[in-house]
């Protein structure tokens, strides 16, 4: 058993670096592609068997140190009982945004083994099959309740704060429930034989730090809170959040995923016993490889002083990379980090 990822998120000592990348598993890889091209997303999503394969693709092409449970964050959302569809190009959508608190009363919490078995019977399936480590997931409130809110993706998330600013009791009441949701969601996943357990704030950089502390953040602290009597280590990921990273600290997370817009470094230098994972921008696994082996060496040689380092990109590779890019960048860490 491969757990140089585990300790890392301890701040134990480790032989090397370990990596792991974000969205390993996806359109980027021609083997992902392949299963995906016999069934759609939801589809895929809900039958352990084929997620459990692709889950494991990336452990053998890229030889990474961590597995993530092959789902999407908003699989728990479609549970509480509002309907989700994925279009061909333009994203998830949810064609029932919440409106009113007459819509969110229709929602319910789920009970996680009865609405999102497939997730427990996958990660179950996966322990017997993994010698790295597998990590759990879930969005945060804040980003799930965007999806909700708006009813798909956003760029300007104007119905969001047109909500939060006008009628911020009823925004309360839906993070509430959304809160509640992931916090049985994420401990029925450790239950299950999750080993670690990212929390994905994608969109929280679009908070003023004020609107971060008063409407996203006790809600990740409570959930956080409640996982605790798991003992698993907690990632908390503030995507665009170098100006949240104080605040993200509060969140009680053991690591603090970093994205590439802040010097690691800097980052490190700003928090105190927390671990960091990151922070290659996406984009530089376009580099050629002796560049790309540099840019490496220098977040490694940036984050020396860190109480736990896991590498990772700053966000999800993007589809289009070169699978052969990202096996180098596994590569690169695992030598130039070999102490
Ligand atoms: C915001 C968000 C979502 N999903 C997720 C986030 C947070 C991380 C982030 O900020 O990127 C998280 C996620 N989504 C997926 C995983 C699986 C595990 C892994 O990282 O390997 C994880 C951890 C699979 C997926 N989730 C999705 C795909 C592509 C679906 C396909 O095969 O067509 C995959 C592999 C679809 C998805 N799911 C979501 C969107 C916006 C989209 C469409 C955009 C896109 O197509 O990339 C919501």
């Amino acid at each position: 058993m491969n757990d140089t990822f585990l300790k890392a998120c301890r701040g134990e000592k480790t032989d090397y670096t370990p990596i792991w990348i974000m969205r390993q598993a996806g359109r980027y890889l021609p083997e992902y592609q392949k299963v995906r091209g016999k069934v759609t997303f939801l589809e895929l999503c809900k039958t352990p068997e084929l997620c459990v394969e692709v889950t494991l693709q990336p452990i053998d092409i890229l030889n990474v140190d961590a597995a993530i449970l092959f789902s999407d964050i908003l699989i728990p959302l479609e549970a509480m009982g509002t309907p989700l569809e994925f279009h061909e190009g333009r994203g998830p959508v949810f064609p029932e945004p919440i409106k009113n608190q007459a819509d969110l009363d229709k929602l319910r919490v789920p009970d996680p083994h009865e609405h999102t078995g497939f997730v427990m019977d996958t990660i179950g399936l996966l322990r017997k099959e993994l010698n790295v480590p597998l990590i759990g997931f879930s969005g945060a409130p804040f980003t799930c309740a965007t999806y909700m809110i708006e009813g798909g993706s956003s760029k300007v998330f104007w119905e969001t704060k047109k909500m939060m600013f006008t009628n911020p009791e009823l925004f309360h009441n839906i993070m509430r429930k959304i809160t509640d949701t992931t916090t049985l969601y994420l401990k029925a996943q450790a239950k299950a034989g999750a080993q670690a357990l990212q929390i994905f704030d994608s969109w929280a950089g679009v908070l003023a730090p004020c609107d971060f502390e008063a409407f996203a953040l006790p809600y990740v602290q409570e959930i956080i809170r409640d996982l605790q009597d798991t003992g698993l280590p907690i990632i908390y990921f503030a995507n665009n959040g170098a100006t949240l990273l104080e605040l993200s600290e509060s969140s009680g997370a053991n690591v603090l995923g970093l994205d590439w817009r802040i010097n690691i470094g800097d980052a490190i230098k700003r928090l105190g016993n927390v671990a960091v994972q990151g922070n290659l921008d996406p984009f530089s696994l376009l580099l050629p490889k002796d560049e790309l082996k540099k840019r490496i060496g220098r977040i490694l040689d940036d984050a020396k002083d860190a109480k736990g380092h896991i590498f990772n990109l700053g966000h999800g590779i993007h589809q289009f990379t070169p699978p052969e890019q990202a096996k180098a960048a596994v590569e690169f860490v695992h030598e130039l980090s070999q102490k």
